[in-house]
């Protein structure tokens, strides 16, 4: 089967986080001029179809169950979580479905024949697998996509031995309910002291007290967190693999040496702890690196920059790193700042790194929205 920029292309899961983001981004490139757009809800089939601009779809939402609709489509684009898809892809193929599945989830990255996508790393794979017949193209976990573009330089150079990354992921990463739980949160607990907030003089450890017995008390809001992220943090994300080791650390060696399509002795040796954090939007993560060589900081600086227009050198210095390598800094935008680079006590090997990137962009969006242009034609 062969693609074309005509083709209709069928979107599931448009309105949540990752969905809304990429419908901006295809608005905003200007990429639903050519497709042909129909929209599915697995919540409101026969509703009003949404309006995008390019889009001339109009109509009605399709079941997203609906697999006879579905198997009519070329290309499947979907950013409705893996229970979804493991719902619906199976069946797809099973009625002997051959069309694209492109996919935000994290159920089929470790499948033989699926790919994991991020062009501007491992576009030679990418390009590779569709002349080869691979029809399943999935977006990468947020951090280490993040990761790969802001350091991918070194890795793809074969200059990184191995690396530990320790994660600072935003609420959002687990959805929008979450962010709104951490706001609340946040609400709660200062309007817990706000008398006391309003008087300068007031004893900051009773103001203390008061917020950790709140936090303690089970009276705040943690429907989504099940313990409070106001004002704390959680240092554990996904599910527990029973090793000690989370799934979403353990995907940072398996999705890295994946996306880099490294296999036996060439394998990058990727570890480390991911803790979510109470910001709203952007992972950030704090790297060790052991480098193959002894390269000096500025060469690496180059290697980082130099590898892709969106990552970008932040100088190791107070200021610079406050203002342009945070949360605040980065949400927004497909910039990856890298900063905090240094060679650490350890030995001339090995370096210091810390970068953050908008998760729900290049950790999610971004890299399906190009892998539709990649399967069109247009990128
Ligand atoms: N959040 C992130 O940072 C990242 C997420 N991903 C992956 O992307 C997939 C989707 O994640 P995400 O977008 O966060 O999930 P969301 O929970 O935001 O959206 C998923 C679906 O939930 C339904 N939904 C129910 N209530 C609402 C509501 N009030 N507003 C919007 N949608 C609602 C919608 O389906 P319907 O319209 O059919 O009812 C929507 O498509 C997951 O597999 C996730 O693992 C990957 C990387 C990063
Ligand atoms: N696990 C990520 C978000 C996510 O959805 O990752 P994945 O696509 O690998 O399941 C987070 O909570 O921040």
């Amino acid at each position: 089967m062969t693609f074309s920029r005509s083709d209709a292309v069928g979107f599931v899961g448009w309105r949540g986080m990752v969905g809304s983001v990429l419908m901006k981004r295809l608005e905003d490139e200007g990429d639903f001029s050519g497709i042909t757009p129909v929209f599915f809800s697995t919540s409101n089939a026969g509703g009003e179809a949404p309006t995008f601009a390019g889009v001339e779809a109009g109509g009605t939402l399709k079941d997203a169950h609906d697999l006879d609709a579905l198997c009519e489509l070329p290309i499947i684009v979907t950013t409705q979580g893996g229970d979804y898809t493991q719902a619906v892809h199976p069946e797809l193929r099973r009625r002997g479905w051959d069309g694209l599945w492109i996919d935000a989830a994290s159920t089929l990255r470790q499948n033989d024949d699926a790919l994991i996508v991020l062009d501007p790393v491992n576009r030679d794979v990418i390009d590779r697998g569709l002349e080869a017949g691979v029809k399943d193209f999935v977006g990468g976990n947020c951090t280490v996509s993040c990761l790969l573009m802001g350091l991918g330089g070194l890795f793809r150079r074969g200059l990184v031995e191995w690396g530990t990354a320790m994660t600072y992921q935003a609420a959002s990463g687990g959805g929008a309910r979450h962010m709104r739980e951490v706001l609340k949160g946040f609400r709660d607990i200062s309007g817990g002291v706000s008398t006391e907030l309003q008087d300068p003089a007031s004893a900051i450890l009773e103001i203390d007290r008061k917020v950790l017995e709140l936090q303690r008390s089970g009276d705040l809001d943690t429907a989504q967190f099940e313990v409070p992220l106001a004002g704390s943090l959680i240092p554990w994300i996904d599910s527990d693999l029973g090793n000690g080791q989370s799934r979403e650390e353990w995907k940072a060696d398996a999705e890295t040496n994946k996306i880099l399509g490294l296999e036996g002795a060439d394998r990058v040796i990727m570890d480390g702890l991911c803790v979510r954090i109470a910001t709203m939007r952007s992972h950030a993560q704090a790297l060790t690196l052991k480098l193959t060589e002894d390269l000096p900081v500025e060469e690496i600086e180059r290697i980082i920059d130099e590898d892709n227009e969106w990552a970008t050198v932040v100088p190791n210095t107070k200021e610079a790193t406050a203002r342009g390598l945070t949360p605040v800094a980065s949400s927004g935008s497909l910039q990856i700042p890298v900063g905090r680079i240094r060679k650490l006590a350890m030995g001339p090997e090995y370096i210091s790194a810390f970068t953050v990137g908008d998760q729900l962009l290049w950790g999610a969006a971004e890299p399906v929205r190009r892998m539709l242009k990649i399967a069109t034609g247009t990128l």
